[in-house]
Formats: structure tokens, C-alpha cells, sequence
């Protein structure tokens, strides 16, 4: 064939086909590169689309939550405070946070939300906050940053420390739960209060088990506590220490408050009185602790609605811390204040108000109290709180009992009769 044919054959079919492929063959590139090109410019865009969205997201979310605190800790009253309370999810701290809210105060919680005891009661509790229009905060009182950033957001005048590692016995399984949350964490908030511009008061929780080993009844501010019995004892005795040394330093204002345990509804799954009312509901035995010689033990046992007034009132009486930007301008107060009930109940009296109230006979196994750190009782005088802004304790156990089995009994579904 000659040349010329082949190259430009005479037939229009070969040229044609010829054609047609190098057509199809420069069609198919072009095609793939148009595509490629296609597949480039959507995934870049889906990937840009993407973060403009997530970057939003967090913008609006971290705008959001910022006006969420701001919003809480908004003063609507004339001398109003604004509280930043740790712990709020925790019994007493949401007690104190909504009391605080409903008479016009500034309040923002903050709470770790940590699994000592059951979540869902304090994410129940977390709910009851919101609905009063309380906005807690999830993170952690060693968080620095964190803190720094709520002092930021509000300028709170005052801190309701409540956040803590609670329990007597608990210490012994895990003992530097307790230093985490009673000596570091509350290291690191007095570091950020002392810190700020306007230093905020600070009421603390600390314990009546300060007094441990202590004989002299009624328990006063000034006995002795220097005999703790244990280690949950130890950090909050601790505690009271390192607050002097704030206030001493920075003048900061420091009222700890000696609770002496504390019960009612919305109260720590942990406690005598709350598992006791689970057991002898599931039919289950209790252990009953006694003393050696067959003495039973006593608590001052107080009702959360007069822990609260305490808590207030030593809010309300607290005074200015006096220092500014870590640096003292004057001596501040420090107070300490014992909260309880002044007439101890014995351990089998308590439990047979709560057989009276559940209408179920208990099955008690009485035991000697191992030496877990139990003292054998507490009884506070109150003279001082009473004097200082009028704490006057008003619901005697049986009442405060009665009150909470009614709480229990309808927040577990008793009362629709779910078991
Ligand atoms: O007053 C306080 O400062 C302390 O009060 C309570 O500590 P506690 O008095 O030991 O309260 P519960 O654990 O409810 O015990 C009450 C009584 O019941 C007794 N108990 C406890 C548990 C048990 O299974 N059996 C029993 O007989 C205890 O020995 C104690 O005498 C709280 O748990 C602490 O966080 C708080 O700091």
C-alpha cells in the first residue's frame, strides 16, 4: 500500500476510523482529566465546606457556651451576688445553687460529673439546675485554665466550694482521689481566686469529722483537731490549713463551714441513711456499726434545707477578700463555722425512723465498727453560726427522714410501682 494511502487512505470509513480513534483516544484523556479535574474541585470544596462548618460550629458553640455562663451569672437583684459554686451537681451543692438562683443571685456551677456514686442522679440534678435556670459548667476544679476562663466570662464576688472527694471510708480504697480533689484542687481554684483583679469570698466545705478523736461534747469551733481518724478527715483538716494560708497571704476572705452529715432528698447514694432506705426496700440486710462495748453510734444528723440557710447566710456575712492580682491590701476574715444539728440521733434510732416511714422491717446485722476511719459520734454546738448570721437548725430527723423517703420513694418510681 502505498504511503501516501496509508496515511490518508482513500476510503472516508479508514480515514474515518482512524480518525475516530485518535478522536477516541484524545476523547478518553481529556475526559479522565476533565474528571480528575472534577473530583479535585469537589473534595477540595466538601474539604473546605467542612471546615468552615466545624470551625463554625466550635465558634458558635464556645460563643454560646461563654453567653450560657455569662447569662447565669447575671445579678438580678438589688446587692445581689454572683456565686461560682463547685460541686453543683453534687447534694448540697445543688441545693445551695438553686436557693441562691430563686432569690436573685448570680449562679454558675461546676462539676466534674465523676462516677463516685451514681451519674444519672447527678445528671437528674444537673437537669433541676437547668430547669431553675442554673448553667453548670463540665470540667474540673484542677483545670487552671478552665478557671482562669470562667473568672474571665463572670466576675463572680463569690465562690460556694462544694466540690469535693466525699465519704469516710471510701478513703481507704482510694486515697488519692481525696488529695486530687481536697488538697490539689482546691489549691489550684484558691490559686485563680487569689489571681484575679477582684478577688472573690470564698465559703468552703469542710467536715465534722475534723474533730475525730476529740471527747469534748458539744464539738466547738475551737477544740482540738488534731487527732483525725481519717484520711478524708485529714484533707479537710488540711484544707482548713492551706485556706489560712490564703487568707493570711492574699488576703483572701475564707469561711469553712463544718457539715455534720448531712442528709435529705436529692442526698449521696453513699450514705448510711440513702443505702439503708435501697437495702431494706430490695429486702436486702444492712450493717449496723457499733462501738466495742456494745455503744452505738451517734451523728449529729442535719437537714439539707438548714445546711443551706448556713451556707447562705455565711455567703451573705462572708466580707470583701482584700487583695487584688495575688497581692494583699489588708486583713481579711476567716471564719469556721460548725453546721449541725445540736441533738444527736444513735445509728438503730435513725434506722428505725426509716422502717416507720418505708412501712419495711430491716434486716440488721450489727457489727463492731472496723477501724475504717468511723468515729464513734459527733455533736456540734452551733453558737457560733447562730451569733455569726442567725443559723438556727429547725427539722429534727424524724421529719427530715419522712421528707426524704417521700423524695426517694417517688424518684425511684415507688410510687408508680416500679421496683
Ligand atoms: O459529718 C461529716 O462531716 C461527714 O458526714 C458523713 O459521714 P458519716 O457521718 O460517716 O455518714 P454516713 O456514712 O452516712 O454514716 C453515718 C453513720 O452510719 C454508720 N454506718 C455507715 C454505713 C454502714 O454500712 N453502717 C453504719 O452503721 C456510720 O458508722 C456512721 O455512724 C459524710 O459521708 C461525709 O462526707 C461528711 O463529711
Amino acid at each position: 500500500m502505498p504511503l501516501e494511502e496509508e496515511l490518508f487512505p482513500s476510503t472516508p470509513g479508514k480515514f474515518k476510523d482512524r480518525n475516530r480513534h485518535v478522536h477516541r483516544c484524545f476523547a478518553s484523556t481529556s475526559t479522565i482529566f476533565l474528571w480528575a479535574l472534577f473530583l479535585i474541585a469537589i473534595t477540595a470544596s466538601y474539604l473546605c465546606f467542612r471546615s468552615l462548618v466545624d470551625g463554625g460550629n466550635q465558634y458558635f458553640s464556645k460563643h454560646n457556651w461563654s453567653k450560657q455562663i455569662f447569662e447565669s451569672a447575671k445579678i438580678r437583684r438589688t446587692h445581689g451576688m454572683s456565686v461560682l459554686v463547685t460541686g453543683a451537681a453534687g447534694f448540697v451543692g445543688s441545693h445551695v445553687s438553686i436557693a441562691l438562683k430563686k432569690r436573685g443571685d448570680g449562679v454558675v456551677g461546676l462539676d466534674n460529673f465523676n462516677d463516685y456514686y451514681d451519674v444519672s442522679l447527678k445528671k437528674a440534678r444537673k437537669n433541676l439546675l437547668s430547669e431553675n435556670s442554673v448553667f453548670i459548667v463540665e470540667g474540673d476544679i484542677n483545670d487552671m485554665k478552665l478557671l482562669v476562663r470562667l473568672f474571665e466570662i463572670a466576675k463572680f464576688t463569690h465562690v460556694m466550694h462544694l466540690a469535693a472527694q466525699a465519704g469516710v471510708r471510701y478513703a481507704m480504697e482510694n486515697p488519692n482521689s481525696y488529695i486530687h480533689s481536697n488538697i490539689a484542687g482546691l489549691v489550684t481554684l484558691l490559686e485563680v481566686c487569689k489571681n484575679v483583679p477582684i478577688q472573690p469570698a470564698v465559703v468552703w466545705a469542710s467536715s465534722s469529722s475534723v474533730y475525730g478523736l476529740n471527747e469534748k461534747v458539744p464539738f466547738s469551733e475551737s477544740d482540738r483537731t488534731d487527732q483525725p481518724a481519717s484520711l478524708y478527715a485529714a484533707t479537710k483538716k488540711a484544707g482548713e490549713e492551706i485556706t489560712h494560708t490564703y487568707n493570711h497571704i492574699y488576703g483572701l476572705s475564707i469561711t469553712g463551714l463544718r457539715f455534720f452529715t448531712v442528709y435529705g432528698p436529692w442526698g449521696r447514694p453513699d450514705m448510711a441513711y440513702f443505702s439503708f432506705t435501697r437495702n431494706i426496700l430490695q429486702g436486702k440486710p444492712i450493717t449496723i456499726y457499733r462501738a466495742k462495748n456494745r455503744v452505738d453510734l451517734a451523728r449529729d444528723f442535719t437537714y439539707i434545707d438548714d445546711v443551706v440557710k448556713g451556707c447562705i447566710g455565711s455567703l451573705d456575712t462572708s466580707g470583701k477578700s482584700t487583695g487584688s492580682g495575688g497581692k494583699k491590701r489588708g486583713p481579711a476574715p476567716y471564719r469556721i463555722f460548725n453546721l449541725g444539728n445540736t441533738s444527736p440521733v444513735t445509728v438503730p434510732m435513725m434506722v428505725g425512723m426509716l422502717e416507720k416511714n418505708l412501712k419495711v422491717k430491716a434486716k440488721k446485722n450489727f457489727v463492731v465498727m472496723p477501724g475504717n476511719g468511723d468515729v464513734p459520734f459527733t455533736h456540734a454546738n452551733i453558737t457560733s453560726a447562730r451569733k455569726a448570721f442567725g443559723y438556727k437548725p429547725a427539722t429534727d430527723l424524724q421529719t427530715g427522714l419522712k421528707k426524704f423517703v417521700r423524695w426517694y420513694l417517688s424518684y425511684y418510681g415507688y410510687n408508680q410501682g416500679k421496683l
